[in-house]
């Protein structure tokens, strides 16, 4: 494929597990700063798509270009570095740690230009700490323990966990699910606030929120993409109704 301007370029992603295929030749583009919302019935690939961007599954065959980068033979720790971020549906935050720690602890190492001088590392990383939680709206909470956090605002932290990283891409797996009305609201103005930066992927069920947030919808079915259009779009078009959101 020749070179483009797309952040992500999927193209005939393919993999099958012993034959069955969880995703089908599929073929997707997302752009710099662009958040993208995939929808689907239960077992359509969602997820399994995630998983073949991070690396975490290996495809059958097909190519993901991350700017212009062949994703597919790198390790997931590699992926990572090259600048793509994956919240899994459970967090996976230091319970046992405060904010401020589990946000720290986030940082990249080696990175920055302070060489050998801590202090200015220090600096570094408490500034970076600082603008994070202020994203994720945990600016008043650093110093609590992870633990005592809601369910909501557990998931704000895992975001804030990837943030800290800077990825250029931040693919996040039912972000919602659990929260309160109250919650679902601030994370919309979240994720429209932090793809200001770089592009997003969102996997969501509840279509209330889909609609605050997303640029453009991917339908998936059955490994392969059904439909992909904005919203109002999509939830006027009769396959995507006979097969998702009419149930
Ligand atoms: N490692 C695996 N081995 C075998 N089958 C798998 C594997 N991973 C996923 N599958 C199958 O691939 C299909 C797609 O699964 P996937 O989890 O991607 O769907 P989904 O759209 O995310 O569904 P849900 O909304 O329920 O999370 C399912 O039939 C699943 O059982």
């Amino acid at each position: 494929m020749s070179i483009t301007d797309f952040v992500l370029a999927v193209e005939d992603l393919t993999v099958s597990f012993d034959g069955f295929k969880a995703v089908d030749k599929l073929t997707m583009y997302i752009d710099k700063n662009e958040l993208r919302v995939v929808i689907g019935p239960n077992g359509a690939g969602k997820t399994t798509v995630l998983d073949l961007i991070c690396g975490k599954t290996k495809s059958t065959s097909g190519s993901i270009k991350f700017k212009n980068q062949e994703l597919t033979k790198l390790s997931e720790h590699e992926i990572v570095r090259a600048g793509v971020g994956r919240k899994f549906q459970t967090p996976s935050i230091y319970e046992n740690l405060s904010v401020y720690q589990n946000l720290e602890v986030s940082y990249p190492k080696g990175r920055g230009v302070f060489g050998s001088l801590f202090f200015k590392q220090t600096a570094e990383v408490e500034n970076r700490v600082r603008e994070v939680a202020a994203e994720i709206l945990l600016s008043d909470a650093l110093d609590m323990e992870a633990a005592l956090l809601s369910h909501g605002q557990k998931q704000w932290l895992e975001i804030g966990m990837l943030l800290m990283q800077d990825p250029e891409l931040l693919m996040l797996d039912e972000p919602v699910a659990g929260m309160s009305a109250k919650e679902r609201d601030q994370t919309a103005d979240l994720l429209n606030r932090i793809c200001k930066n770089r592009s997003v992927i969102v996997i969501e069920h509840d279509m209330e929120f889909v609609k605050k947030i997303a640029h453009k919808v991917t339908v998936l079915h059955q490994g392969k993409i059904l439909a992909e259009d904005p919203m109002d779009k999509v939830q006027a078009n009769e396959k995507v109704i006979e097969v998702y959101l009419g149930h």
